[in-house]
């Protein structure tokens, strides 16, 4: 057995968080892609037979009050909460990111305008120039509609860029492709110094690290739930607001769920008091509801002995990388620092998609970003140590053979 057999055997035993990989369906392989797509709870597709066969085949129409299907964004987003550390009534959930990229942001500019002296003049969105694309298409939308700039500029550009014309700033919160955590904290108290309005993405961050949301005093931010939260395949996303920006948060999707009075189905529109005016039409209550399923793995598990997990992770993984990778076969873009990491490593190589591609048949799940990245997710919930010993191995056979 070499020595790093060995010391991931220690890490697995030493392991608190280690039985929870029972609690879901996986199979021999090293699943590394949790990042993209998060793993099948095993209890969910009972609950979602009930759901389906009793739920919706018995009680029909009923189940909207009984089975609390009405409720459901609100309840799901109290359940998401301390995970990201928001104090409940302020997260929604439904509809997917990019659409809550698009109600947060414009809503963003419409609450820097009507704010104080001189808000009229605010007509720039800053925007992450390395976001996910979704993001960048839909902060251009979000800009001609409000008839803003866009102004798109590296997150350690973001501070200089701020200007009293400043509205809204998008940001991701990790970078999808180099697994770079930024700094939430400083990155939005600049935003607010300059009286604009932070959106944050956390599509890579919730339920891999803490967020902080109330204690940072972010004012928005939305994130995808089938990552990290294991919602499944197009699970919805989740918009958080502030509880003290609610009454001021003015949605450009007012649909009748966010209607203060929605069953009393007038033509005037009315929002909702709370953060019930983030919601727009009937909700997805079949993937909701698998979400509020999956989100029972949490209890008990708090998000910061996730991140120490984590952080464990993808230390090893380096280590394991620089034992049996030749010295410049591949280039970590992830940084080194553990402040600045999220969940993920990304590794370059010129032939990332073949080696991917075989490193896929061999059972190591990841992924390939265009053009050459090799992008490895580490969920602490179902990875072990063990997992990543031998993922390193088989990187380091395909990248030699
Ligand atoms: C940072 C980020 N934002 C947004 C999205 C996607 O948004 P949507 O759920 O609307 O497809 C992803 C991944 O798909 C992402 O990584
Ligand atoms: N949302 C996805 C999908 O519907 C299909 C394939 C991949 C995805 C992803 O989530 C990609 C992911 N956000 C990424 O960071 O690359």
């Amino acid at each position: 057995m070499s020595e790093l057999t060995l010391k991931a055997e220690k890490l697995d035993a030493a392991d608190e968080l280690a039985a929870l990989r029972d609690r879901f369906v996986l199979d021999e392989g090293v699943y590394l892609d949790g990042n993209s797509l998060g793993a099948l709870a095993a209890h969910v597709p009972e609950r979602i037979a009930d759901v389906v066969r009793r739920q919706w085949g018995e009680l029909r129409i009923r189940s909207w009050t009984e089975s609390g299907w009405w409720t459901a964004p609100e309840r799901i987003g109290d359940r998401i909460a301390p995970l990201v550390g928001a104090a409940p009534g302020q997260i929604v959930v439904g509809d997917s990111t990019s659409v809550n990229v698009f109600k947060a942001l414009v809503a963003a500019v419409r609450m820097a305008r009507e704010q104080g002296s001189g808000g009229g003049d605010r007509d720039e969105i800053v925007v992450d120039a390395t976001t996910f694309p979704t993001d960048g298409y839909i902060a251009q939308s979000a800009a001609r509609m409000t008839g803003c700039a866009l102004r798109p500029v590296t997150p350690a550009e973001v501070p200089g860029a701020l200007s009293s014309r400043t509205a809204a700033v998008l940001l991701n919160h990790v970078d999808y492709r180099t697994g770079r955590l930024y700094d939430l904290p400083s990155l939005t108290a600049a935003v607010h110094a300059a009286g604009a309005y932070a959106v944050w993405d956390l599509c890579h961050s919730a339920g891999a690290l803490p967020v902080g949301l109330d204690e940072h005093g972010v004012g928005l931010a939305v994130g995808c739930t089938y990552k990290y939260l294991n919602g499944g395949p197009g699970s919805p996303a989740f918009l958080y607001i502030r509880r003290d920006l609610q009454d001021r948060f003015d949605s450009p999707l007012p649909g009748w769920n966010s209607h203060a009075d929605p069953f009393g189905m007038r033509s005037d529109y009315e929002p909702a008091a709370s953060a019930i005016r983030g919601r727009v039409g009937t909700p997805d209550i079949l993937s909701l509801l698998a979400l509020e399923a999956a989100l029972e793995v949490w209890d008990g598990v708090t998000v910061e002995a996730v991140r120490a997990k984590s952080l464990a992770l993808t230390d090893f993984f380096l280590e394991c990388v620089a034992a049996y990778v030749p010295a410049g076969r591949v280039e970590c873009l992830t940084p080194p620092a553990h402040g600045e990491r999220g969940s993920q490593v990304a590794l370059r190589c010129p032939d990332a998609g073949d080696v991917m591609r075989r490193l896929i048949e061999r059972g190591v799940v990841g992924d390939f970003r265009h053009p050459d990245v090799l992008r490895f997710g580490f969920t602490p919930l179902y990875v072990g140590f063990a997992d990543v010993e031998r993922a390193a191995r088989v990187l380091a056979e395909e990248l030699l053979g």
